[in-house]
């Protein structure tokens, strides 16, 4: 099994992520608390509020945990294509695999990733909620001390299932949208480049880029109802599961609520995976 495409994962998505995270934590602040009134709002109280430094928290954990989720998302979505079609990364530039088998293998990566990056993400989730400022003294301390705090107290709390609290939208929200977005990284780079060639630098920051937003534009409803599931048990309202979070969401607040955050989303989403992409490119591109 060829392990380079799941270094060259690990390291890529490390660099898009650290892009990424300043407008992640408004986008999980805008979807699970009432009190902004919109991104600019609510960049503008964290800004104040807790520096330039409440935008990166809750970062290092899934600077740790991308090691192993993209890189499982990589290394699963190659391996997989070279089980459905016996071509190495390499040689698929001239023997492009079908959009079908882009599919599955996608798929495939989701899957697998979304229950490494369950426990994970529930933190980053429950930390980048916290809104006390870090250094303020006298006032009530922060809920989690920090990653490893958190996880011992949700452990202690609710059980190893606990840490696991949302980690079925998770998968749905992955699964078919992980799809999605490689089929169309593997689309725009083939509408922009000759047939057999290696695409060009800039076709693979734009592809990866676009490949980000449409996957994220479809993944966002499901990334709602996740990050709501993840905050339940938290004095925050519980949930008997799933549809009951959708149906209940959708009641309280209208159809809008599962759009929520969607602008942030893209607006991330293009540079994270424009760098992923690129890097992971370039990456394997040196080793081969
Ligand atoms: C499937 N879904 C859109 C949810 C995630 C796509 C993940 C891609 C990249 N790691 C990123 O953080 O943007």
């Amino acid at each position: 099994m060829p392990v380079e495409e799941f270094v060259a994962g690990w390291i890529s998505g490390a660099l898009g992520l650290v892009l990424g995270h300043p407008f992640d934590t408004v986008k999980v602040r805008l979807q699970t608390q009432s009190t902004y009134r919109g991104i600019i709002d609510c960049t503008v109280k964290t800004y104040r509020h807790e520096s330039i430094l409440g935008f990166f928290k809750g970062m290092s954990f899934p600077i740790a945990s991308i090691a192993v989720v993209n890189s499982v998302l990589f290394g699963v979505y190659s391996n997989a294509l070279l089980a459905l079609t016996a071509t190495s990364h390499h040689e698929r530039r001239l023997q492009p695999p079908s959009y079908t088998h882009v599919f599955i293998a996608g798929c495939t990566g989701g899957f697998l990733q979304a229950y490494c990056l369950a426990p994970f993400d529930l933190i980053k989730v429950r930390l980048q909620n916290q809104t006390e400022p870090r250094a303020r003294q006298g006032g009530p301390p922060p809920r989690y001390r920090g990653p490893v705090h958190c996880a011992a107290s949700i452990f202690q709390e609710e059980g190893p299932r606990g840490l696991f609290r949302g980690a079925w939208a998770l998968t749905l929200r992955d699964t078919p949208t992980l799809g999605i977005y490689f089929v169309s990284y593997e689309w725009l780079c083939r509408q922009a480049t000759p047939d057999g060639q290696n695409p060009s630098s800039t076709t693979v920051l734009v592809a990866g880029g676009f490949a980000g937003i449409t996957s994220w534009v479809t993944a966002t409803p499901l990334d709602v109802i996740k990050s709501r599931m993840q905050m339940a048990g938290l004095g925050q309202r519980e949930y008997q599961g799933l549809l009951d979070c959708m149906v209940s969401s959708a009641r309280q607040e209208g159809l809008g609520v599962f759009f929520r955050g969607l602008t942030i989303n893209s607006a991330r989403a293009f540079p994270v995976n424009a760098v992923t992409f690129l890097s992971y490119e370039y990456l394997l591109h040196l080793w081969g």
